[in-house]
């Protein structure tokens, strides 16, 4: 599947130079262009994959180049007035050639916070293609506001985006580890998950069978419905030839070549239970989701479909959905087999709930409560994501 990336702020900016980053090193090929933008010079500087001229400022008068201070609503108001030139930046980037736009965001911040719905709404207006969001959820360390802001703009860019999916940092988090020193091993977490969806349909392997390559439209299908997604990843390494000749596959009475057909089955199923069981880049109750997709990677002989269609039943039971897609991705020279699943329109999200209680409370014990206006009092009522109201 081919994107457009725009990276917001100063986590949008960072992970969208990091996919371009994973991108090179793994030899794949899914992105279209990335561009970053920006009210603080500092961080645009400091990016390092994002070619320079696809690196915008913008509120430039207001801002001083220094950011937004964590203030959602000055930035939201400096996108809207710089938004034609900031679009204008994607001219030289061949986007009838993509198949979606992917607007990064960190939510808890202001700049990314407040300009991603805006600049999301602008690609809707402009192009007939989906735009997708991917938000990062702040860590319960962080300062109240980043839960106020994150709540708020959730529910603002779930409504402007045709998907949201949803990383949260607290959750990525080890004991002991402060969030600032963890954003790279986050990013390298959120990155390879992503790249795995998105790249999966790309692939131009002679060895495969084509009708169960998995290919963008799918991947479209789920998250048409709009509503918020969360991935589950699981991979198992496989066996290869020691100095004394010794493979697992042997042991199992074939080659490298004709893995055991159980073998390649249970890694399989072992590894798509893991990927819903384990931890999702936004924990939630995987029942609640109305859509998935399973995409299984690996070397083509060992793409068991019995496996795979085990799998798919599997989490059939497991998210009570009928609407659930699945597909090959074969990679000949990989090492491992993955399974990556992709849960779409979840609605129990305890977390956007324990944010939404934080930031209620700061406000009221600070006296600002009184400030929040009935529409944002409803929206923090309303943490729930139903669909009723998304965009389609
Ligand atoms: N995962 C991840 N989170 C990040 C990264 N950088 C910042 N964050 C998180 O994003 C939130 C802050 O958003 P930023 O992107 O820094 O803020 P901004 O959009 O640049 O807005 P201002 O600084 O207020 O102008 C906090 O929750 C941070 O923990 C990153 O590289 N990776």
């Amino acid at each position: 599947m081919r994107l457009v990336l725009l990276g917001i702020g100063q986590a949008g900016g960072k992970i969208v130079d990091r996919f371009l980053e994973y991108e090179r090193q793994t030899e794949q090929d899914f992105i279209e262009g990335a561009v970053a933008f920006n009210t603080a010079r500092a961080d645009l500087k400091e990016l390092s994959h994002v070619p320079e001229h696809h690196r915008q400022l913008f509120g430039e008068v207001d801002a001083k180049g220094h950011g937004v201070g964590a203030d959602t609503e000055f930035a939201a108001d400096l996108a809207e007035q710089d938004a034609q030139q900031l679009i204008r930046s994607l001219d030289d980037i061949p986007t009838s050639r993509a198949d979606a736009f992917l607007v990064v965001a960190g939510l808890g911040g202001g700049t990314g916070s407040g300009a991603a719905p805006v600049l999301a709404n602008e690609l809707d207006r402009i192009y007939e293609k989906p735009v997708y969001g991917l938000g990062v959820l702040p860590a319960s360390e962080e300062e109240d506001v980043f839960a106020y802001n994150a709540v708020r703009s959730f529910r603002t860019l779930v409504n402007h985006v045709d998907n949201l999916l949803l990383f949260d940092n607290d959750t990525w988090l080890k004991s002991g580890e402060e969030v600032t020193e963890a954003h790279d091993r986050l990013n390298g977490e959120l990155v390879r998950r992503l790249s795995v969806l998105f790249n999966a349909g790309e692939v131009t392997d002679e060895n495969v069978v084509a009708e169960s390559v998995i290919d963008s439209s799918e991947i479209i299908n789920t998250l048409r419905g709009g509503g918020v997604s969360t991935i589950g990843h699981a991979s198992s390494t496989l066996p290869t030839d020691d100095s004394s000749g010794f493979s697992l596959g042997n042991l199992f009475g074939s080659s490298d070549n004709e893995p055991d057909e159980i073998e390649a089955m249970n890694r399989i199923t072992t590894a798509a239970r893991k990927a819903t069981r384990g931890r999702l880049t936004l924990p939630c109750d995987v029942s609640s989701s109305q859509r998935a997709l399973v995409v299984t990677s690996g070397p083509p002989q060992w793409l068991s479909r019995k496996g795979i269609e085990q799998s798919r039943q599997w989490i059939e039971e497991e998210t009570e959905s009928m609407e659930i897609r699945g597909g090959d991705d074969p990679r000949s020279d990989s090492d491992r087999v993955s399974v990556t699943v992709l849960f779409a329109g979840v609605t129990d999200i305890p977390r956007i709930e324990q944010l939404r209680e934080r930031a209620l409370k700061a406000a009221e014990s600070s006296g600002d409560s009184d400030d929040l206006s009935e529409t944002e009092l409803d929206d923090f009522a309303d943490s729930s994501v139903d669909g009723s109201d998304l965009k389609r």
